[in-house]
């Protein structure tokens, strides 16, 4: 029997009505399903409304046409079930990582759960030692370890990332690529990243959707079977590059 699957596109449209100006259509009839543990990476050049997905599966904005289901649920608005992380690390300044973390929790007043949120600070992302800095005592790929601590901390089953490490040196990006990575393998969560970097997507994703701009349409699905462990710069990945550059060539 075919699985449901964790997250599911249907047909949806979005267009924008700006005051005084024509409506601008951004998405057309975008159709996906995600499989509940898979890693997919949206790729796009700017401007195809990559954001715009990954804001209607949050629940952020709701789509003109169409329709997102999470497992069984109608997507109509945010749910704890989906997180996100935006490119922006999206920490309150005035509090420190570990007050972040635990802020931005589900759990509510009172019954935090200190083991659990040190758990994420430390073995997952190892922010342990910063848990009483302020942000802005950290580096960005400090705040974006923080923030994807938080985010795990409510225990999402689907996690959204839009351009996470899109404002990170190389070095930290990558140092970051391979600690999602082993979040990813040891949690089996479903991840849906936007990117524009051929290179991320095809060293993250088992699955690359593929768009293209003006309005934004689904273009390409290709498939990712590298194992893992991958190799950067491998044979196969530069070979998985190459099919996305030829599709996007297209
Ligand atoms: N609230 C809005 N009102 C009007 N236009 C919008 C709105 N949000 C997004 N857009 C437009 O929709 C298009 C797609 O935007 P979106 O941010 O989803 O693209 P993207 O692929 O994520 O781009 P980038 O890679 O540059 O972040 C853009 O042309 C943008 O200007």
């Amino acid at each position: 029997m075919e699985q449901t699957p964790k997250l599911r596109f249907d047909k949806v449209d979005m267009v924008f009505f700006r005051p005084n100006q024509p409506p601008v259509q951004v998405l057309k009839s975008i159709s996906f399903d995600v499989g509940a543990g898979e890693f997919v990476c949206l790729l796009g050049p700017s401007g195809c409304g990559k954001s715009t997905i990954l804001n209607i599966a949050a629940g952020l904005i709701r789509p003109s046409a169409g329709t997102v289901t999470a497992g069984s649920r109608l997507v109509t608005g945010p749910g704890w079930d989906r997180g996100v992380v935006f490119q922006e690390y999206a920490l309150f300044p005035w509090l420190t990582v570990r007050e972040n973390v635990v802020l931005g929790a589900k759990s509510g007043a009172g019954k935090v759960d200190h083991v659990r949120f040190d758990h994420f600070l430390g073995v997952t992302t190892g922010m342990y030692a910063h848990k009483d800095k302020l942000p802005k005592e950290l580096s960005g790929g400090m705040k974006q370890r923080a923030a994807i601590a938080r985010t795990l901390a409510n225990d999402p089953e689907i996690i959204l990332m839009d351009e996470p490490f899109g404002a990170l040196d190389p070095y930290t990006r990558e140092a970051l690529q391979d600690q999602l990575v082993e979040i990813w393998s040891a949690s089996r969560k479903t991840i849906m990243f936007v990117t524009h970097s051929v290179e991320e997507a095809a060293y993250l994703a088992g699955v690359v959707i593929l768009l293209k701009a003006h309005p934004g349409e689904l273009k390409a699905v290709i498939r990712n079977e590298t194992r893992w462990p991958r190799e950067r710069a491998s044979e196969e990945l530069i070979g998985i590059e190459r099919a996305i550059r030829r599709v996007e060539r297209t």
